[in-house]
């Protein structure tokens, strides 16, 4: 049976996640160099990151497994979600682009309208920060004008303004800046077009880059973020650490092992 869910913000919901496959160790790089990967201990970050959003209050969901495609589990850059609508993407990567099956399947299950972006446009989920009615899109290498257009006429119907955000040197918009839970962005202003931003804290490494809310007070960073999280915790959020460090090795963050799909309020 359909949920009863949208992507609007409000208490926690379904969240779509992806096991990582027996191919995870031939998954793309492209700003990093390669090292091995241990599978098991994938896994048990994997797990290990699950529980945290269950321990959060989010329903499990996963998204049928695809175990040739070797970056499958970095489930946010096959859709988009916003309010019923899943806009299923086409990522700049053409070894990517066969992941979009399963997550549209998990996305008709729960109820969701579908839409895609088509040829020749490009566009990975993790250049989509949605934060209130604006949602930032990355311009990378990932992600294209064409593909930019069309996402900005589907959502201009469901009353969100686009901006387009150039992106350099960093794999995702999402790889360089996220939004805390009062909308705040927070990044690396290196890696971005400040130029289109309200402004934008300053993470204090990297991976501080990289948060995902959890809810109303709380947010999900990675283990490698630990001045970030110290100065989120003295700001007053409350903060769930969980080590990702061999989905970081395939230049994933906690964003993008994961679909978070809010419940209808
Ligand atoms: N949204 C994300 O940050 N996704 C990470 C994708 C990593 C994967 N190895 C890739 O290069 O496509």
């Amino acid at each position: 049976m359909p949920e009863n869910v949208t992507a609007a913000p409000g208490r926690p919901g379904v969240a779509l996640v992806r096991p990582p496959g027996p191919r995870l160790a031939e998954g793309l790089v492209t700003h990093i160099d390669r090292r091995p990967i241990d599978l098991e201990l994938a896994r048990r970050q994997h797990e290990g990151y699950t529980a945290a959003l269950a321990a959060a209050g989010w329903r499990i969901r996963q998204v049928p497994p695809a175990d040739d495609l070797p970056d499958a589990v970095f489930v946010e850059d096959t859709v988009i979600v916003v309010d019923g609508l899943a806009v299923l993407g086409r990522s700049g990567a053409p070894e990517r682009r066969a992941e979009t099956a399963g997550t549209e399947r998990a996305v008709r299950e729960l109820g969701l309208r579908v839409a895609r972006i088509e040829e020749p446009g490009t566009l990975d989920g993790g250049d989509v920060l949605q934060v209130g009615d604006t949602v930032y899109v990355g311009l990378s290498g990932r992600t294209d004008e064409e593909a930019i257009r069309r996402l900005s006429a589907m959502l201009g119907a469901l009353g969100r303004r686009v901006v387009p955000v150039r992106v350099a040197g960093a794999l995702h918009l999402k790889s360089a800046m996220t939004a805390l839970p009062d909308g705040t962005l927070i990044g690396m202003p290196d890696l971005v077009d400040v130029s289109v931003l309200p402004g934008l804290r300053v993470a204090p490494e990297p991976a501080g880059s990289h948060v995902v809310v959890l809810g109303e007070d709380h947010v999900l960073l990675a283990a490698s973020a630990p001045r970030t999280a110290e100065m989120l915790r003295a700001d007053g959020l409350r903060v769930t650490v969980v080590d990702i460090g061999e989905f970081e090795a395939l230049e994933g963050c906690v964003t993008c092992l994961s679909v978070l799909v809010h419940d209808h309020r």
